[in-house]
């Protein structure tokens, strides 16, 4: 077995999501803006000759044969055909069901890494196309720049994002991604935007925040008191709420000032993914 190299997984944050329609299969069309924030979960990768893909730290209640790290190598092995197998630890600080992606996240690193590990010589859009098939939030990981996406969250547009700060609150629920997005309740009519940009704040919004506000009385809660200091909003299908501030100092002022009942931290924001420069 050769050597661990470790990777960044960063979490994402949706700054806005518009639901503007369903396809035949049932997946939602969606309009939204991805930003990386400096929340990360580490993939530490070791290839080996044998061919097996194992992940050596299991993460409690997900079996390893499920677990995206897992799956992504899998894919990646079959896709190109290589001989070579990984062993994988993963040291997880995003917190899953909150909306931030980190799951996909692991997944993208994984493709990427491996990528260059095997040799493999996927193209960076090969690697998008492969991690689509894991999941919609997968292929922006892949491409690595903040972006406005439509499709399913795989049509990519990057967008340069000003150096904001987040205040990110976890209101301790797991929201399924798939039960929000089955509510009767949903709206997926919303109009889609003329241009492929970060609309102005007061626009911003995310069509699957009432529905989780009524299923989840916490992230109303947690939403009112979020909003006396500014225009917060849930983040993909929650749990996490944020709010965006021009500088840390003002993020950390309102974190300070918050119920000690909230989990949460401050985050900086990307201005691209940590490993897109090395692509
Ligand atoms: C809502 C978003 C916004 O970024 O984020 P999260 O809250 O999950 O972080 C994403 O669209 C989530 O993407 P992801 O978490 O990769 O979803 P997937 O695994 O592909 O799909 C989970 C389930 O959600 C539904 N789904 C997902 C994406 C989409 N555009 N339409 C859907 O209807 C499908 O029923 C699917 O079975
Ligand atoms: N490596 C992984 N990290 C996190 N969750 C994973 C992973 N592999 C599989 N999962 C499954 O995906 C679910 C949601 O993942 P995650 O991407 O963290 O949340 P969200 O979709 O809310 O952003 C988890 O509850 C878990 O069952």
């Amino acid at each position: 077995m050769s050597q661990f190299h470790a990777y960044p997984a960063p979490a994402k944050l949706n700054l806005t999501l518009k639901i503007t329609g369903r396809r035949p299969d049932g997946y939602h069309l969606l309009e939204t803006v991805f930003r990386f924030i400096d929340l990360e979960d580490t993939v530490e990768l070791a290839s080996r000759d044998d061919g097996v893909i194992e992940l050596l730290t299991p993460i409690p209640g997900v079996d390893p044969d499920t677990d995206l790290t897992v799956r992504a190598a899998r894919l990646l092995q079959q896709a190109c055909g290589t001989r070579q197998g990984a062993s994988i630890r993963l040291t997880k600080r995003i917190p899953m069901g909150g909306g931030l992606g980190g799951g996909s996240s692991d997944a993208a690193t994984v493709l990427v890494a491996l990528n260059w590990l095997w040799n493999a010589g996927l193209s960076r859009e090969g690697l998008m196309a492969l991690g689509l098939k894991l999941g919609a939030d997968v292929p922006v990981f892949v491409f690595g720049r903040n972006a406005f996406a439509t499709g399913v969250g795989e049509e990519l547009t990057p967008l340069d994002l000003p150096d904001n700060w987040y205040v990110v609150l976890h209101p301790g629920v797991h929201i399924p991604t798939a039960q929000i997005f089955s509510s009767p309740l949903l709206t997926r009519n919303s109009a889609p935007s003329i241009m492929r940009t970060l609309e102005t704040t007061q626009q911003r919004r995310n069509d699957m925040q009432s529905v989780v506000r009524k299923n989840y009385p916490v992230v109303d809660q947690a939403l009112n008191e979020l909003s006396a200091y500014g225009p917060a909003l849930m983040t993909g299908s929650g749990s996490c709420i944020f709010l965006e501030c021009d500088t840390q100092d003002q993020a950390n002022k309102v974190f300070e000032q918050l119920s000690t009942k909230w989990r949460g931290f401050v985050a900086r924001g990307l201005s691209k993914h940590p490993m897109f420069d090395k692509g």
